[in-house]
Protein backbone atom coordinates (compact mmCIF):
# COMPACT_ATOMS: atom_id res chain seq x y z
CA UNK A 1 0.00 0.00 0.00
CA UNK A 2 0.84 3.29 -1.06
CA UNK A 3 1.51 5.38 2.07
CA UNK A 4 2.66 8.64 0.67
CA UNK A 5 2.21 9.96 -2.84
CA UNK A 6 4.64 12.73 -3.41
CA UNK A 7 3.88 14.41 -7.40
CA UNK A 8 5.83 17.53 -8.57
CA UNK A 9 5.81 19.39 -5.22
CA UNK A 10 7.13 22.78 -5.74
CA UNK A 11 7.57 25.34 -2.48
CA UNK A 12 9.96 28.08 -3.31
CA UNK A 13 10.42 31.00 0.04
CA UNK A 14 10.50 34.99 -1.08
CA UNK A 15 13.86 34.11 -1.16
CA UNK A 16 13.47 31.49 -4.30
CA UNK A 17 15.20 28.95 -2.23
CA UNK A 18 12.82 25.65 -1.17
CA UNK A 19 12.39 22.57 -3.31
CA UNK A 20 11.49 22.23 -6.87
CA UNK A 21 9.11 19.39 -8.74
CA UNK A 22 9.92 16.76 -5.97
CA UNK A 23 8.30 13.51 -6.74
CA UNK A 24 8.88 10.36 -4.53
CA UNK A 25 6.38 7.69 -3.02
CA UNK A 26 7.04 5.59 0.02
CA UNK A 27 5.01 2.55 1.00
CA UNK A 28 3.90 0.57 4.37
CA UNK A 29 6.83 -1.07 5.46
CA UNK A 30 9.36 1.33 3.57
CA UNK A 31 11.69 3.62 4.85
CA UNK A 32 12.38 6.61 3.04
CA UNK A 33 15.86 8.45 3.54
CA UNK A 34 16.30 11.99 2.84
CA UNK A 35 19.80 12.86 1.99
CA UNK A 36 21.44 16.02 1.28
CA UNK A 37 23.65 18.61 1.82
CA UNK A 38 22.56 21.83 4.48
CA UNK A 39 19.86 23.82 2.48
CA UNK A 40 18.87 21.39 0.00
CA UNK A 41 15.27 21.32 1.16
CA UNK A 42 14.69 18.24 3.49
CA UNK A 43 12.94 19.63 6.07
CA UNK A 44 11.10 21.98 3.67
CA UNK A 45 9.63 18.99 1.90
CA UNK A 46 8.71 17.41 4.82
CA UNK A 47 6.97 20.41 6.27
CA UNK A 48 4.88 20.59 3.13
CA UNK A 49 4.15 17.23 3.13
CA UNK A 50 2.57 17.59 6.92
CA UNK A 51 0.66 20.80 6.50
CA UNK A 52 3.23 22.99 8.55
CA UNK A 53 3.69 24.98 5.50
CA UNK A 54 1.82 25.52 2.05
CA UNK A 55 3.13 23.88 -1.18
CA UNK A 56 2.60 26.51 -4.09
CA UNK A 57 2.38 23.52 -6.86
CA UNK A 58 2.11 19.29 -7.14
CA UNK A 59 -0.16 16.83 -5.22
CA UNK A 60 0.40 15.08 -2.11
CA UNK A 61 -1.90 12.37 -0.71
CA UNK A 62 -0.67 10.79 3.03
CA UNK A 63 -2.80 7.59 3.44
CA UNK A 64 -4.63 7.79 0.67
CA UNK A 65 -5.96 11.38 1.40
CA UNK A 66 -5.24 14.80 0.33
CA UNK A 67 -3.68 16.87 3.44
CA UNK A 68 -5.61 20.24 1.73
CA UNK A 69 -8.83 18.99 2.45
CA UNK A 70 -8.59 15.38 5.56
CA UNK A 71 -5.14 17.37 7.60
CA UNK A 72 -6.33 15.71 10.88
CA UNK A 73 -7.32 13.07 9.99
CA UNK A 74 -4.13 12.39 8.50
CA UNK A 75 -2.08 13.71 12.00
CA UNK A 76 -4.22 11.15 13.69
CA UNK A 77 -2.12 8.75 12.03
CA UNK A 78 0.95 10.10 11.47
CA UNK A 79 3.80 11.20 14.14
CA UNK A 80 6.31 13.91 13.64
CA UNK A 81 9.41 15.41 14.89
CA UNK A 82 10.31 18.32 12.66
CA UNK A 83 12.55 20.79 14.05
CA UNK A 84 12.32 22.23 17.63
CA UNK A 85 10.18 19.74 19.44
CA UNK A 86 6.61 21.11 20.60
CA UNK A 87 7.02 20.39 24.06
CA UNK A 88 5.83 22.07 26.93
CA UNK A 89 8.78 23.40 29.36
CA UNK A 90 6.80 23.28 32.86
CA UNK A 91 5.32 20.17 32.42
CA UNK A 92 6.80 16.58 33.53
CA UNK A 93 7.71 14.30 30.76
CA UNK A 94 4.28 12.12 31.45
CA UNK A 95 2.03 14.86 31.60
CA UNK A 96 3.50 16.36 28.26
CA UNK A 97 2.89 12.33 26.69
CA UNK A 98 -0.47 12.95 28.46
CA UNK A 99 -1.52 16.03 26.85
CA UNK A 100 -0.35 15.20 23.18
CA UNK A 101 -2.50 11.80 23.51
CA UNK A 102 -5.66 13.85 23.90
CA UNK A 103 -5.04 14.58 20.18
CA UNK A 104 -5.49 10.82 19.36
CA UNK A 105 -8.94 9.15 19.23
CA UNK A 106 -8.39 5.94 21.32
CA UNK A 107 -5.72 6.95 22.99
CA UNK A 108 -4.97 4.28 26.00
CA UNK A 109 -3.26 6.19 29.14
CA UNK A 110 -1.93 3.04 29.60
CA UNK A 111 0.74 3.67 26.64
CA UNK A 112 2.20 6.74 28.65
CA UNK A 113 4.48 4.40 30.56
CA UNK A 114 5.62 2.18 28.35
CA UNK A 115 6.32 3.98 25.60
CA UNK A 116 8.57 6.48 28.69
CA UNK A 117 10.56 3.02 29.20
CA UNK A 118 11.28 2.49 25.42
CA UNK A 119 12.20 5.76 24.84
CA UNK A 120 14.76 5.42 28.44
CA UNK A 121 12.77 8.38 30.47
CA UNK A 122 10.90 6.38 33.13
CA UNK A 123 13.40 7.34 35.27
CA UNK A 124 12.75 11.11 34.91
CA UNK A 125 9.05 10.86 34.09
CA UNK A 126 7.58 12.62 36.95
CA UNK A 127 10.77 15.79 36.02
CA UNK A 128 9.87 18.92 34.20
CA UNK A 129 10.93 19.26 30.68
CA UNK A 130 12.34 22.51 30.89
CA UNK A 131 15.56 21.24 33.22
CA UNK A 132 16.03 18.10 30.23
CA UNK A 133 18.78 17.88 28.20
CA UNK A 134 18.91 18.52 24.44
CA UNK A 135 18.94 14.37 23.62
CA UNK A 136 16.66 13.93 26.62
CA UNK A 137 13.73 16.61 24.48
CA UNK A 138 14.66 14.32 21.70
CA UNK A 139 13.77 11.47 23.38
CA UNK A 140 10.59 12.48 24.45
CA UNK A 141 9.25 14.23 21.12
CA UNK A 142 10.07 10.68 19.96
CA UNK A 143 7.72 9.48 22.41
CA UNK A 144 4.72 11.82 21.16
CA UNK A 145 5.68 10.79 17.97
CA UNK A 146 5.38 6.95 18.57
CA UNK A 147 2.16 7.26 20.51
CA UNK A 148 -0.48 7.27 17.90
CA UNK A 149 0.89 4.05 16.79
CA UNK A 150 1.71 5.76 13.76
CA UNK A 151 1.31 4.39 10.13
CA UNK A 152 3.42 7.56 9.18
CA UNK A 153 6.37 8.95 10.44
CA UNK A 154 7.96 12.15 9.51
CA UNK A 155 11.64 11.98 11.46
CA UNK A 156 13.64 15.67 10.77
CA UNK A 157 17.23 14.44 12.27
CA UNK A 158 15.88 12.33 15.22
CA UNK A 159 18.64 11.46 16.70
CA UNK A 160 20.40 15.14 16.65
CA UNK A 161 21.46 15.34 20.11
CA UNK A 162 21.15 12.23 21.13
CA UNK A 163 24.11 10.03 23.13
CA UNK A 164 24.91 7.14 21.99
CA UNK A 165 22.45 4.57 23.88
CA UNK A 166 20.06 6.84 22.51
CA UNK A 167 20.63 6.37 18.91
CA UNK A 168 20.76 2.38 19.74
CA UNK A 169 17.55 2.98 21.26
CA UNK A 170 16.25 5.00 18.34
CA UNK A 171 17.48 2.47 15.41
CA UNK A 172 15.59 -0.38 17.53
CA UNK A 173 12.63 1.24 17.56
CA UNK A 174 12.70 2.63 14.10
CA UNK A 175 12.98 -0.94 12.84
CA UNK A 176 9.82 -2.28 15.11
CA UNK A 177 8.07 0.14 13.24
CA UNK A 178 9.00 -0.53 9.51
CA UNK A 179 8.62 -4.25 10.87
CA UNK A 180 4.78 -3.07 12.08
CA UNK A 181 4.34 -1.88 8.44
CA UNK A 182 4.64 1.71 9.27
CA UNK A 183 5.92 3.95 6.62
CA UNK A 184 8.98 6.18 7.45
CA UNK A 185 10.21 9.47 5.81
CA UNK A 186 13.72 10.30 7.70
CA UNK A 187 16.42 12.79 6.93
CA UNK A 188 19.51 12.52 8.54
CA UNK A 189 23.78 13.44 7.95
CA UNK A 190 24.98 10.16 9.16
CA UNK A 191 24.96 8.07 6.21
CA UNK A 192 25.20 5.11 8.54
CA UNK A 193 22.80 5.48 10.25
CA UNK A 194 20.36 5.70 7.15
CA UNK A 195 22.01 2.48 5.80
CA UNK A 196 20.85 0.81 8.52
CA UNK A 197 17.68 2.22 8.97
CA UNK A 198 16.68 2.62 5.49
CA UNK A 199 14.92 0.44 2.52
CA UNK A 200 15.28 3.39 -0.07
CA UNK A 201 16.98 7.02 -0.22
CA UNK A 202 16.72 9.72 -1.93
CA UNK A 203 19.14 12.30 -2.49
CA UNK A 204 18.41 15.88 -2.62
CA UNK A 205 20.46 19.36 -4.19
CA UNK A 206 19.25 22.66 -4.00
CA UNK A 207 15.72 21.87 -4.09
CA UNK A 208 16.08 19.21 -6.44
CA UNK A 209 15.60 15.30 -6.43
CA UNK A 210 18.96 14.43 -8.03
CA UNK A 211 18.27 10.70 -7.38
CA UNK A 212 16.95 7.53 -5.64
CA UNK A 213 17.70 4.07 -5.12
CA UNK A 214 16.92 1.08 -3.13
CA UNK A 215 19.27 0.53 0.11
CA UNK A 216 20.26 -2.86 -1.30
CA UNK A 217 20.91 -1.13 -4.80
CA UNK A 218 22.93 1.31 -4.20
CA UNK A 219 25.10 -0.68 -1.55
CA UNK A 220 25.59 -3.80 -4.22
CA UNK A 221 26.90 -0.72 -6.51
CA UNK A 222 28.80 1.50 -4.51
CA UNK A 223 29.70 -0.69 -1.14
CA UNK A 224 28.14 2.10 1.16
CA UNK A 225 25.25 4.72 1.22
CA UNK A 226 27.97 7.26 1.75
CA UNK A 227 30.08 6.60 -0.64
CA UNK A 228 26.59 6.32 -2.92
CA UNK A 229 25.47 9.62 -1.83
CA UNK A 230 29.07 11.65 -2.50
CA UNK A 231 29.05 9.80 -6.03
CA UNK A 232 25.46 11.04 -6.83
CA UNK A 233 26.52 14.54 -5.68
CA UNK A 234 29.59 14.95 -6.99
CA UNK A 235 28.37 13.53 -10.74
CA UNK A 236 25.25 16.15 -10.01
CA UNK A 237 27.34 18.76 -9.41
CA UNK A 238 29.79 18.49 -12.43
CA UNK A 239 26.83 18.00 -14.37
CA UNK A 240 25.77 21.37 -12.98
CA UNK A 241 29.00 22.96 -13.43
N1 LIG B 1 11.39 30.24 6.28
C1 LIG B 1 12.25 30.35 5.28
N2 LIG B 1 12.35 31.49 4.59
C2 LIG B 1 13.22 31.61 3.55
N3 LIG B 1 14.06 30.63 3.14
C3 LIG B 1 14.00 29.47 3.81
C4 LIG B 1 13.12 29.27 4.93
N4 LIG B 1 13.30 28.00 5.40
C5 LIG B 1 14.26 27.45 4.62
N5 LIG B 1 14.67 28.32 3.67
C6 LIG B 1 15.68 28.08 2.61
O1 LIG B 1 15.23 26.98 1.83
C7 LIG B 1 16.33 26.11 1.53
C8 LIG B 1 16.02 24.71 2.02
O2 LIG B 1 16.04 24.73 3.44
P1 LIG B 1 15.73 23.43 4.31
O3 LIG B 1 15.63 23.86 5.73
O4 LIG B 1 14.56 22.73 3.72
O5 LIG B 1 17.06 22.57 4.06
P2 LIG B 1 17.55 21.21 4.75
O6 LIG B 1 17.93 20.30 3.63
O7 LIG B 1 16.54 20.71 5.71
O8 LIG B 1 18.86 21.72 5.51
P3 LIG B 1 19.62 21.14 6.83
O9 LIG B 1 20.35 19.90 6.41
O10 LIG B 1 20.57 22.25 7.15
O11 LIG B 1 18.58 20.93 7.90
C9 LIG B 1 17.57 26.75 2.16
O12 LIG B 1 18.25 27.44 1.16
C10 LIG B 1 17.01 27.68 3.21
O13 LIG B 1 17.84 28.82 3.35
Amino acid sequence: MTVVRIENLTKKYANRRGVDNLSFEVRAGEVLGLLGPNGSGKTTAMKAMTGLIRPDSGRIELLGMDPAERLPAILERTGCMIETPGLYPYLTAERNLRLTGRFYPGFDTGTVEDLLDRVGLLPYRREKVRRFSVGMKQRLALACALLPRPDLLVLDEPTNGMDIEGTAMFRELLLQERARGCAVVLSSHLAHEMEQLCTHAAVLREGVLVDRASVSEALDRYGSLEQYYLSVTQENGRNAG
